[in-house]
């Protein structure tokens, strides 16, 4: 078996429905939708090993701390497990007064008397009961007209749930009623359905039900489901009485389109999992969704300001990982590689300042508001430059580098990495540093200074001991500064003339760990003219001799080069 030469022989595209005068490409959102998870019902049903009691509790309780209030929490027909999970829910009493506990039964008589079961003494429950409508469905496995299926799938279930809840009235019960396939159904048919049961519900604004309308398999693009939606909105008999839900699954991977433009187009209320769990690619990611919210400025209502431990929840909950790479969560979503992204980040982070909306290269969201933190932002590999060296340098070991010694320094790094094919951490871009300038002080090691002013006449005397390969030697200048003193000194020392090109320092750390960090760009040779610039580094608590430290370092670098 491959793939077919011409696959349009066994598969059909889908066909727009026409929808001219639609209207919800120009809407915004401006407010989240009513949010139920489904991570114990349809997230639980996909799993390779569904949850046991403990993990659906550690489940519902994080559910209920993120902000859900409308929870499915199973299918209390399909076993004794799931059914003394509802009991334990409702004896435990671990359902709080403001959240309400949502159930799903097929239209199976038995089934829905069981469900009901399940819920008694409850405070708030969504009764959620489904059949099929698409043709494939009704031809397949019903093996029914449209007009049996109304009759003897959706109008008898729709009465019975009526009726058994008024035999629990101290329960509040909310209905909801959805036509499983509705993306694969003839919209006229899932019409008559939906107004089939509104009618015997008999919804109206002060008695609201909800009605879900799936992509049990999401065949087409979210257009297709947008005008759906819309006219459904449009159509519906009793629209003010129903709360219309979108339940996108993800097979063509756009789960979360559909449901953005399902908001666009009239929903209410969206079903979904956290990070996309569910029967095969998944329900929609409510997490993304949610975020996708904020980063407009929605308030999404779910608290995400903890991420991690979201993620860690449901992976020992559902006990399968969270892809790296998936939105808002992923270990490397808030980390950049490569250097154009690393240089742009770094200078947005510069410029920004506290209260400017956010505005960031390469990072949708401030990685903080979600509880991460900026230091997995930058990594360093082959695909980097000197941005993200330098940032990690600045971030992590307080050092500035001057723009030159940024790329002498990449340079450096890059033939570490190349070597190594690996990532380099902030740690070893320290440790290459440190060993590139700040030990750079063989063969010319600093032991001591004593340092002259003569105010009368605006010199100094500088007079230095040094050690030259393991030797001490005296060293004696002067000059309109100790950096001029000392390179006159040693440009005697080392028989060459030695220009500063530039120089730069900075403070790192505080009190009295606080140190000056010196940068000195110099040449060294006859004619200077024609020498290459080369930076030394030196860093002590005592800024002369920093300077001094940073001058052997550059000289001693030289001097390797030459070797
Ligand atoms: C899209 C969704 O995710 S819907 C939710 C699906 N979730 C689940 O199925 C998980 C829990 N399910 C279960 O535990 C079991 O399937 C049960 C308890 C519901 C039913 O078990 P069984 O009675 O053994 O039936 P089975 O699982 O084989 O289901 C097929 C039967 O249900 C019927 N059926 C399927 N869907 C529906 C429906 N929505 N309404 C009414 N009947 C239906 C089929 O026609 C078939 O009937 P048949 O046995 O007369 O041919
Ligand atoms: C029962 C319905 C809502 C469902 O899970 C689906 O269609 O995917």
């Amino acid at each position: 078996m491959a793939m077919l030469k011409n696959p349009a022989t066994k598969y059909r595209s889908f066909a727009p429905i026409g929808l001219r005068d639609r209207t919800w490409p120009d809407v915004v959102v401006t407010r989240p939708p009513i949010w139920c998870s489904v991570d114990l019902r349809d997230g639980n049903q996909a799993l390779i090993e569904p949850m046991n009691a403990a993990r659906k509790l550690r489940m519902f309780q994080m559910l209920v701390k993120i902000g859900f209030k409308e929870i499915e929490v199973g299918f209390p027909s399909a076993s004794q497990i799931e059914f003394d999970f509802m009991r334990e829910l409702i004896e435990g009493g671990h359902i709080p007064d403001d959240v309400a506990i949502q159930v799903l039964t097929p239209a199976r008589e038995p089934l829905i008397r069981r469900t009901f079961e399940a819920m008694r003494g409850a405070r708030n429950v969504i009764l959620h009961y489904y059949h099929a409508v698409a043709p494939v469905m009704r031809n397949v496995v019903f093996n029914m007209s449209k007009e049996q299926v109304i009759a003897e799938l959706t109008v008898p279930h729709a009465q019975l749930v009526r009726d058994l809840a008024a035999e629990q009235p101290a329960t509040n019960w909310t209905f909801q009623y959805s036509p499983e396939m509705f993306s694969d159904a003839e919209l006229e048919f899932s019409k008559a359905c939906v107004d089939a049961v509104t009618e015997i519900w008999q919804s109206s604004p002060t008695n609201r039900c909800i009605i879900n309308l799936p992509t049990t398999i999401e065949h087409s693009t979210p257009n297709l489901y947008a005008d759906q939606i819309e006219w459904m909105h449009r159509n519906l008999k009793r629209r003010d009485g129903i709360i219309l839900s979108a339940h996108p699954h993800n097979d063509r991977g756009t789960g979360v389109a559909t449901a953005e433009l399902a908001m666009m187009a009239g929903i209410d209320r969206v079903e979904g999992c956290l990070f996309g769990n569910g029967e095969r690619t998944g329900n929609v990611d409510v997490v993304n969704l949610a975020l996708n919210l904020y980063s407009q400025g929605v308030d999404p209502g779910l608290d995400f300001s903890d991420i991690d431990s979201v993620r860690a929840t449901v992976e020992y909950c559902n006990q399968l990982p969270v892809h790296p790479r998936h939105p808002y969560v992923g270990d490397l979503v808030y980390t950049s590689f490569s250097g154009s992204h690393q240089d742009a980040i770094k200078k947005a982070f510069a410029a920004r300042k506290e209260g400017d909306i956010w505005d960031m290269p390469y990072l949708p969201i401030d990685p903080k508001d979600v509880g991460r933190s900026y230091e997995a932002v930058i990594r360093v590999n082959s695909q980097s430059g000197k941005g993200g060296i330098t940032y990690l340098l600045e971030q992590e070991y307080g050092l500035k580098l001057p723009r030159r010694l940024q790329i002498e320094f990449s340079q450096i790094v890059q033939e570490a990495m190349d070597e190594s094919g690996k990532e380099v951490s902030a740690a070893d871009i320290w440790a290459i540093f440190s060993r590139a300038y700040l030990d750079a002080q063989q063969p010319y090691g600093y032991v001591a200074h004593h340092l002259v002013e003569d105010s009368s006449r605006n010199t100094v005397e500088l007079s230095t001991e040094i050690s030259i390969s393991g030797e001490r030697r005296k060293l004696e200048g002067r000059g309109n500064g100790p950096i001029d003193a000392f390179v006159s000194g040693l440009s005697q020392l080392m028989g060459e003339p030695i220009a500063i090109v530039d120089y730069a320092e900075h403070a790192i750390g505080a009190g009295a760990d606080a140190a000056a960090v010196t940068y000195i760009e110099l040449k060294i040779g006859e004619p200077l003219a024609g020498q290459k610039n080369v930076f030394g580094v030196g860093r002590d608590a005592n800024i002369v001799t920093a300077s001094l430290k940073a001058i052997l370092s550059g000289a001693n670098r030289i001097l390797a080069a030459r070797r």
